[in-house]
Order: C-alpha cells, then structure tokens, then sequence
C-alpha cells in the first residue's frame, strides 16, 4: 500500500527523545526554549511560542487578537475543522468566504462582502502548504485595522515573495502565524504546534495562557533557592507541548530544508506524469508564492465520481483523500446563515483528491500512482468535463450580487 504520508523521521529522533527521557525533565523546559529560538531563526520571525498542536495555537492567537464571544472573524470553511473551531472556541462566529479555485486558497476579492460592524479579525489558511494572497489580505486588514491571523498548519517550509524577496511563512506577514506539527504535517512532533509573531507582548500572552495562566512557570520555581507562591491572574489552559515533542522537534527542523526540496521534486515529478492527462487539474504556483507541497491536490473531472476514484485507487494500492473539507456542510456549522455562497469551496471538495507525497517514495510508487489516476479517470475526460484554468489560468465565475446570501441578522 502506498500512504498517504509517511513521517520522516529515523534515528536521530529516537536518540532526541531518548536524551530527554534520560535528562529527568520531560514537560516544558528547556527544549521547548530552545526549539521555539531555532524556530523563530528558521522562520525569521523575532519571537516564537510552542503549544499543545496547531488548533490551540489558533485559539490562543485569536485570544490575543482580542476575539471575544459575540464577535465574527472572517475566514474560510474550505479548511480542516480546527479552523472554524478555534473561533468558535473564543465564542465569536466564523463568516466564511469562497476560495479561488486556481489555488483553494481564500479569493481577495470576496473578503470586503464578509465584513460587518462585529467583524474583530481575519483569519486566513495557507491551504496544503501554498501561501495565500498575503499582499491583498494584509492591504485589507490594514485598510480595516483588523489583526491578521495566518492559519500556516500546512507551511512549515513554504515561501512568499515579500519587498523583492522570498521569505519564510511565519517570518510574520500578518499579526501571527500558526503552524502544526502533526504526522500529517510534512515536520511533526507527534503532535504539536507553534506561534510566531511580531509582538512581543502577544508572545508573552501566549506563554502565559499555554501553561493555565500562571505567574510563575514551573521551571522557574523548580530552580529557585527562595520559595515562590505562584498566583494565576487569569484564565488560562493547559496547551503545553513536551520536551520530548521539543527535542523530536529540533531533529525535523534540521531536516525541513531537505524535506522541502525533495516534496518539490517530487511534485514537478507528478506534474511530468499527469501531464499526458489533460482532463485532471493541477495547482500551480502562483508568482508570489512558493509551496511546500504538504499536499499535492488534483481536481477531477466534473463526471468523474470522486468516491469511485478513489476507491479504485484504494483497490490498486494507492492511498489518497478526498478534497479540503468545507466546515459550512458539517452539522456542528450547518445551522450558522452564510453571508456568501461558497461554491468553489464546495467544487473542491467534492472534485479534488489528494495524492500519496512522502520524501521516501520512489519513481516507482510515483508512476504506479499516476497511472492508476490516470486509468480511474480516462473514461471520464469528454472535453466538457475538464476544469478549464484550474492548471494555472484564473478560473473566474463572478458570484456576488443574485448569489450572495444575507445574514440572517
Ligand atoms: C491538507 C490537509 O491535510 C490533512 O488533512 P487530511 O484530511 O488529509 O488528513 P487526514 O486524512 O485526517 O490525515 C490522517 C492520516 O494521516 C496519516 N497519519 C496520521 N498520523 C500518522 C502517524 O503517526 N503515522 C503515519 N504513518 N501516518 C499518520 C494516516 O494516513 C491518517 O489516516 C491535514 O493536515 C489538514 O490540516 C490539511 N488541511
Ligand atoms: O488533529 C488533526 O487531525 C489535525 C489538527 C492539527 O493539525 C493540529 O491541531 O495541529
């Protein structure tokens, strides 16, 4: 069977872990410190937070954003759940807005229709690992005074073209920038998850709200020949990550570069494959940004049934999964009025797979991949079915006005 991932990780963690065990402390420490410096170095932001995995570090950031309960943050649906949750965590409403169906990131030119009077801050993803439109978004929320909030679950790695040169996702080009350590993730900890930002005093909220709270941190008694009496002024959560996650942490830090460029290799090699399709869609960078490939998303053709595709791959040995879930079609965010419809958000789902993409795969698995794609799909490529634009050119369908659903309120 070829996964869908595969963690690359050998015995370099093991040892990391080993280490930690051995040393006699194993919560938060002095590995989490240090893989928050070499994280914040990596990124090129000037301060770094390590948390419990990325959905806390979303709540946490849209805490310090000052979301509170009532308010609405604009957002996408077309994301992993944790999204929409962690708004929904600060009791405010996420608004959702359509994605641009060239990159399934959140479309610019559809945001300003989301806004209203309780709108507190925008919350974007950087979708599978490619930078959304950042320049736009940050113009938008600066014209607002609205903070910014990236969503980079997926971006560990990848690059935005900023003032004339590439830049790390996180360095921050917003307010914060949350990323996830996950398996699933293309560096992992377990599970695990950081903040970068630019302000200092965000950072320290977020170290004080990870660990309940608290005025004085365990280590910092732990260490001290007077006795303290800590006191927790507000309320805070357990969203700690561990040493031993910290020190696996470093270890895939050291390796992301690697990671990266062979995920890129690997991707232009799919790209070669399934060029013979032309009926499948494939993403390509746009020129401001440049992805990590966490995932490689192909779009099917219209006809083609995604769950039949994807189980003849399943039956051929090849693991995929379906499109970007739309958090708007699960019951716990059906019943919230939409203030847009997002039809290309639902497209995606329903007509996007997602390929196998591993450093460790071979051309071998690559090709069985591509082949069995291109075999499940091939009855289904009429030429009135293919996703003109989705391989490169903008795909526009202009939907405000007769389609736009009012809020309720
Ligand atoms: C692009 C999206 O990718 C991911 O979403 P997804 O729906 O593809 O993720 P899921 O299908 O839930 O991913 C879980 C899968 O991730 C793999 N996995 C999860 N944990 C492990 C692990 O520890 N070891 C190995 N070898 N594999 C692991 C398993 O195949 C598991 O079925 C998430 O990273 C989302 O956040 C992201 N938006
Ligand atoms: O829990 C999951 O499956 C993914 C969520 C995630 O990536 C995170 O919270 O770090």
């Amino acid at each position: 069977m070829i996964p869908i991932i595969k963690p690359t990780m050998d015995g370099a963690e093991a040892e990391a872990a080993r280490r930690v065990i051995l040393s006699g402390w194993v919560t938060q420490g002095p590995e989490v410190a240090a893989f928050e410096t070499e994280f914040a170095a990596f990124t090129g932001a000037p301060h770094a937070a390590a948390v419990s995995n990325c959905t806390t570090a979303l709540h946490l950031a849209l805490l310090a954003a000052g979301v509170k309960p009532g308010d609405e943050v604009v957002t996408v649906s077309h994301s992993y759940i944790a999204t929409a949750n962690s708004v929904a965590y600060c009791g405010a409403i996420p608004v959702f807005v359509d994605i641009d169906p060239a990159t399934y990131n959140i479309d610019p030119t559809l945001i300003e229709h989301a806004f209203s009077a309780k709108t507190s801050a925008i919350l974007v993803v950087h979708q599978m690992g490619l930078p959304c439109d950042m320049a736009a978004v940050v113009d938008i929320a600066k014209a607002r005074g609205l903070p910014l909030i990236e969503d980079a679950a997926c971006a560990s790695g990848s690059e935005i073209f900023w003032n004339g040169q590439w830049e790390k996702v996180g360095k921050v080009h917003g307010d914060v920038a949350c990323f996830s350590f996950h398996p699933r993730k293309i560096m992992s900890t377990g599970d695990g998850g950081m903040l970068t930002t630019k302000h200092a005093d965000w950072a320290a909220r977020f170290k004080l709200l990870r660990q309940h709270g608290m005025s004085v941190p365990d280590t910092v008694r732990h260490g001290s020949a007077q006795v303290i009496f800590e006191t927790h002024p507000v309320l805070g959560y357990n969203y700690r990550m561990t040493d031993i996650q910290a020190a696996v942490g470093r270890e895939q830090l050291k390796r992301l570069p690697g990671i990266v460029a062979r995920r890129r290799a690997l991707a232009a090699r799919y790209a070669e494959l399934l060029g013979e399709a032309p009926w499948l869609g494939l993403v390509r960078e746009p020129s401001y940004a440049r992805t990590n490939w966490q995932s490689f998303c192909v779009r099917l053709p219209n006809s083609a049934d995604q769950r039949t595709v994807m189980q003849a791959m399943l039956d051929a040995g090849v693991s995929t999964r379906r499109g970007i879930m739309c958090a708007h079609r699960e019951d716990v965010y059906a019943s919230q009025p939409l203030r847009m419809s997002l039809p290309e958000s639902e497209a995606a789902q329903d007509h996007a797979i997602v390929l196998p993409l591993y450093p460790q795969m071979t051309d071998e698995d690559q090709q069985k991949v591509a082949s069995t794609l291109i075999e499940a799909t091939r009855s289904k490529s009429r030429a009135q079915d293919s996703n003109p634009g989705i391989r490169g050119e903008i795909w526009w369908r202009p939907r405000i006005g007769a389609s736009l659903i009012e809020s309720e309120r």
